[in-house]
C-alpha cells in the first residue's frame, strides 16, 4: 500500500437492466429483483487528506445542502464509525443527472467510503463498508461490492453475474423522478413473481416503467424516440432511458441524433466497477 494523500476517483453510473418488484414490506421498502451493470462514465471525486478532522465538500454541490449530501454523510458515517481524527477535503465534478435512475448519489457515497477507507488507512473489508453504505441507501452496497450482480431483498443481497460488454446510449429527458414518490404511489406494480431458475429464460421488465411513463410523458416520448434504434428501457425509477448495442459507433449514432431538449452520454458496461479498477491502480500497483 502506498502513502497517497490526494487522488481522484470515479463514481460510476449504474443501469438496472431489469427491475422487478415482488412485494412491499411492512417498513415501506420493497422486495425487488434487479440486474445491475456498471458504466465507464460517472461523477469524479477528488480527495485530499487533512489532519484537522474537518470534512468539507466543494465543487458541483450547490443544490444539495451539506447535511443532505450523500458524500458528506458517507464521510461522516465512516469517520464516526472508525473514530478517526483525520479529515478530508472533497471536490465533486457532477456528470450524472440527479434523480435520473443512474445511481449518482449512491455511487458518490460508495466511492467516498471506498476512497476514505484507503486515505484514512482504515482497512475495513467490503462487507463492513457495504453494511455502512446500506444506511445511506439501498443502492450503495452494489457500488461497494463493485461486481455486476442480481440484487434481491431491498437491493442489498447480491449475486454476482458476468455479463457481455455492451455499449449504451443513455438519455436523460430533463425530468427529475423522485424514487420515494414512485415507491409510495398506489398504482405501482408490486406483485411480479420471483424468478425461478435462470433469469435469462424469463420475460424481464422494469416494473416502474408503466407508472413513470404515465406520470411523466417526456419519459414515454424518450422511450418511443429511442425505439427507432433499438428496444428501449428505463433504468431504476427513471427518468433516464437507454438502448444497448454491440458497438460504440451504433450508440454514438443515437447520441448524435438526440433532440436538443434532452441530454445523453455513451458508455460501455463493465463487470467490475470502474471505481474498483481505479482504486487498485492508485493503491495496489
Ligand atoms: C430503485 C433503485 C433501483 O436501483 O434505484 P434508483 O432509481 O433510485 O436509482 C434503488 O433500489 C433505489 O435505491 P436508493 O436510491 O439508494 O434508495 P433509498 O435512498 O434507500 O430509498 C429511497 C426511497 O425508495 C424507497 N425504496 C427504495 C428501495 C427499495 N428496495 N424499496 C423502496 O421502497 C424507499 O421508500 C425510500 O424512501
Ligand atoms: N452527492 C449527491 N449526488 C446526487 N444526489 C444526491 C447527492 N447527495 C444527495 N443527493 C440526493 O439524492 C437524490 C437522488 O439522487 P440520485 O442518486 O442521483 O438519483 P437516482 O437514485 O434516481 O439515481 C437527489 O435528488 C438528491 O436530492
Amino acid at each position: 500500500m502506498n502513502n497517497k494523500t490526494s487522488f481522484s476517483l470515479i463514481a460510476p453510473a449504474k443501469l438496472n437492466l431489469f427491475l422487478h418488484i415482488n412485494a412491499r414490506r411492512e417498513d415501506g421498502y420493497h422486495e425487488l429483483e434487479t440486474l445491475f451493470t456498471f458504466l465507464n462514465f460517472g461523477d469524479e471525486l477528488h480527495f485530499e487528506l487533512t489532519t484537522d478532522s474537518d470534512i468539507s465538500v466543494g465543487g458541483d454541490t450547490k443544490d444539495i445542502p451539506l447535511n443532505d449530501n450523500l458524500i458528506y454523510k458517507a464521510a461522516l458515517l465512516l469517520q464516526t464509525h472508525c473514530k478517526t481524527s483525520l479529515g478530508v477535503k472533497i471536490n465533486l465534478i457532477k456528470r450524472l443527472p440527479m434523480g435520473g435512475g443512474v445511481g449518482g448519489g449512491s455511487s458518490d457515497a460508495a466511492s467516498t467510503l471506498l476512497a476514505l477507507n484507503k486515505l484514512w488507512k482504515l482497512e475495513l473489508n467490503l462487507e463492513i463498508l457495504a453494511q455502512l453504505g446500506l444506511k445511506l441507501g439501498a443502492d450503495v452496497p452494489v457500488f461497494i461490492q463493485g461486481q455486476s450482480a442480481i440484487a434481491h431483498g431491498i437491493g442489498e443481497k447480491l449475486h454476482q453475474v458476468k455479463l457481455e460488454q455492451k455499449w449504451y446510449c443513455v438519455v436523460h429527458p430533463n425530468q427529475h423522478v423522485s424514487t420515494a414518490k414512485i415507491f409510495t404511489h398506489p398504482d405501482l406494480k408490486r406483485d411480479t413473481p420471483k424468478i425461478i431458475g435462470d433469469w435469462k429464460h424469463h420475460t424481464l421488465a422494469n416494473d416502474c416503467e408503466p407508472l413513470v411513463k404515465k406520470l411523466c410523458p417526456e419519459v414515454e416520448k424518450t422511450l418511443q424516440w429511442l425505439l427507432k434504434y433499438a428496444p428501449s428501457k428505463m433504468t431504476g425509477t427513471g427518468s433516464c432511458c437507454f438502448v444497448e448495442f454491440a458497438s460504440q459507433v451504433q450508440a454514438q449514432d443515437v447520441l448524435e441524433n438526440l433532440p436538443h431538449t434532452w441530454q445523453g452520454f455513451v458508455a460501455s458496461s463493465a463487470n467490475v466497477s470502474p471505481a474498483h479498477t481505479e482504486l487498485t491502480a492508485i493503491f495496489d500497483q
